[in-house]
């Protein structure tokens, strides 16, 4: 989990920019049909990303974030069935032929999950396999690939590239493998990076650096960048503007400083609450979000967070609408928190735990 405020990474500016989105996203759904039960991953979600941006899609496992990527990238198994736009510029990615969105995944948009050591190929140098991805792209000799290859491993400082080309990924550890992920996804200079829980598996140190390492590449080569974390500390450090997901919908949505001076959906509240600060005393209570996600095959009626929610009333069985309430930030609730409110723990069935003693 993030330490809030361990960074130097730069804050995102809060100025909306002009340019045209890169990926625009708009009523996206996803189910799934198994054993006879509909499972509804997505249910709704709209977003748009510039060129150069960042947004970070966060929530709880199980709230719907990696199905919602795949599906524009033809990741899913042939049961989801798809609905809703999904625009790559001007291509539309929903309901497009596998084989234009194979090309699509291998240039346009480039995919980097948590663990590279089940992406990368165990029996294969990082060099045979970088080479590999710029061949995949353009043609160019076998010599012109090698040293594109060390160019990239220098574009993600990975520490003595001409040397380490020769490696295969058990010798790196898992920074520099998942650098070598990084250097694969951009051989093809894609348009929109999207990054799945890509530092969930290392060390916060090595976290804090790989997501320095993308913000900066993000700043020199202008690449939109979905983050999808369960981490909202890290949507914070990081992220221009923040989409938090339940039950495969948007429930809250702004740019970054906007969410984060004035929390209201009270999940996010409560996944904020979850989030240790370096002023939390050592032997303190950390809140956690309490009761159980909802099963995607059933879904209680109006609000998806109403069982878990202290200040759930009758009136929250009704669906509220994802609206913009404020300027540019929307939420779907009937009761949203107050700056002062709190971000205390919200259900009562899984109390507060202790933090370990350092
Ligand atoms: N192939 C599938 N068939 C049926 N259900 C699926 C399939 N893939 C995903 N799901 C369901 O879709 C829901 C959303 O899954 P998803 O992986 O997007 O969650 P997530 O928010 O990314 O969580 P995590 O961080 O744990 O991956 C889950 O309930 C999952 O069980």
């Amino acid at each position: 989990m993030t330490t809030l405020g361990t960074t130097d990474a730069p804050t995102p500016d809060v100025q909306a920019p002009t340019t045209e989105p890169v990926l625009a996203v708009e009523d996206l759904r996803v189910r799934f049909t198994a054993g006879g039960r509909h499972i509804h991953a997505v249910n709704g979600l709209s977003y748009q990303v510039r060129p150069g941006r960042t947004l970070a899609i966060i929530g709880e496992s199980g709230s719907g974030k990696s199905v919602s990527v795949r599906a524009l990238t033809g990741l899913l198994p042939p049961s989801a069935q798809i609905s809703g736009s999904a625009k790559l510029a001007d291509t539309e990615l929903v309901g497009l032929d596998e084989p234009s969105l194979r090309s699509i995944r291998g240039n346009d948009i480039a995919m980097v999950f948590q663990d590279p050591a089940r992406s990368l190929n165990p029996t294969m140098s990082v060099g045979a396999q970088i080479t590999e991805a710029v061949r995949m792209h353009s043609k160019v000799s076998r010599q012109d690939a090698t040293d594109r290859a060390v160019e990239l491993l220098k574009l993600v400082r990975l520490p003595a590239a001409e040397r380490r080309i020769k490696d295969y990924p058990h010798q790196l550890s898992g920074g520099m493998r998942q650098r070598v992920m990084i250097a694969i996804a951009l051989a093809a200079d894609p348009k929109v990076l999207i990054a799945d829980e890509a530092t969930t598996a290392l060390d916060v140190t090595t976290q804090a650096q790989i997501m320095e390492l993308l913000v900066d590449l993000q700043e020199r080569l202008g690449t939109a960048v979905v983050m999808i974390s369960h981490d909202l500390g890290l949507a914070a450090c990081y992220a221009h503007d923040v989409l938090v997901m339940y039950a495969g919908k948007a429930v809250e949505q702004a740019p970054t400083s906007t969410l984060f001076r004035n929390v209201r959906m009270p999940y996010t509240k409560a996944l904020l609450g979850a989030i240790p600060q370096l002023t939390t005393p050592s032997h303190s209570q950390l809140t956690v979000v309490g009761g159980h996600p909802p099963d995607l095959g059933a879904l209680p009626e109006g609000c998806p967070f109403r069982p878990r929610c202290p200040r759930a009333t009758d009136q929250c069985v009704e669906e509220p609408a994802l609206l913009e309430h404020e300027p540019d930030h929307k939420y779907a609730c009937w009761h949203p928190t107050t700056p002062d409110a709190g971000g205390g723990p919200l259900a009562t069935d899984h109390p507060t735990h202790e933090e370990e003693p350092s």
